[in-house]
């Protein structure tokens, strides 16, 4: 007889896990794949419970436009990627409080926050937004333009490094007031660092997945993701050069503030 027994249910779904998060990994996904969707470390407290529905049903106050991109993103594969539609509006009411006018993204995905940004930006503003896919942009396009801001946004399919110097080059460095970082992970110091040069004193960055999914707290050696975020999150700890906030918001997302 086993001294330790466990229910057929739970062995069942344990196992089921374990393939699904097998499945992913051999697929070369940064995401454990379950039931066949990418799962993407982006809320902390579960998108089905009750107080996340709680949230967004006395806070959430979403343009049209951006709930029609934000469930036309939701049918995507990859839709869980997409930044969480109360962590954009706290964005967007930072950027009408500093009176932003030049916003950086870095990782626009289908959009949704390309578009947030610009809704709230005066007419003369401007999203310079970052991404190496077309395909995912262009699923956001045409509401850009049905919401009549696209001319607002800049968009840039290179790598994000690139546009970044790009924007050093042409003499934009401490010109803008906003950057939100969204893109891979790996290169998150980089962003940061050339972000915090193109910024105003007074500016913002606000760094996305800084819990990623709880892995900061122990990251393993070959997680490159989690190594590189859990590094700047103990840089920006000591880094005198801002002030910090980290929002138990979404996936994690750190506020630093340029002094
Ligand atoms: C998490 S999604 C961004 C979500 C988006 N901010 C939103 O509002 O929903 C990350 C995006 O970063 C893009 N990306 C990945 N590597 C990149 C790179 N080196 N330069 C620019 N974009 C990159 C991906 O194509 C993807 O669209």
């Amino acid at each position: 007889m086993p001294v330790f027994s466990v229910p057929k249910e739970v062995a069942v779904g344990t196992a089921m896990l374990g393939i699904a998060f097998a499945t992913g990994v051999l697929a070369g996904k940064r995401y454990p794949l379950i039931f066949g969707t990418p799962k993407s470390p982006r809320s902390i407290i579960g998108k089905s419970s009750p107080i996340r529905q709680y949230i967004l049903d006395h806070s959430l106050r979403e343009h049209p436009i951006l709930k029609k991109l934000r469930l036309l993103t939701a049918d995507h594969p990859w839709g869980r990627m997409m930044v969480s539609c109360d962590q954009a509006q706290f964005m967007a009411n930072l950027v009408k409080l500093i009176k932003a006018k030049k916003v950086i993204e870095i990782g626009v995905f289908t959009g949704y926050n390309a578009l947030n940004m610009a809704l709230v930006l005066p007419d003369n503003g401007r999203v310079v937004a970052c991404d190496i896919n077309e395909d995912y942009v262009k699923i956001g396009k045409p509401l850009w333009k049905e919401a009549g801001v696209d001319h607002k946004i800049d968009l840039r399919i290179k790598p994000a490094i690139q546009t970044l110097d790009e924007l050093l080059a042409s003499g934009e460095e401490e010109t803008f007031d906003f950057a939100f970082i969204d893109a891979d992970k790996e290169s998150y110091n980089e962003y940061y660092e050339k972000c915090l040069r193109l910024i105003k004193k007074g500016g913002i960055i606000a760094i996305d997945n800084v819990l990623w999914n709880g892995k900061v707290l122990n990251p393993r050696k070959d997680d490159l993701a989690a190594q590189s975020i859990h590094h700047l999150n103990e840089k920006l700890l000591r880094d005198a050069r801002v002030n910090i906030s980290m929002i138990p918001m979404g996936d994690g997302f750190t506020l630093a503030f340029k002094l």
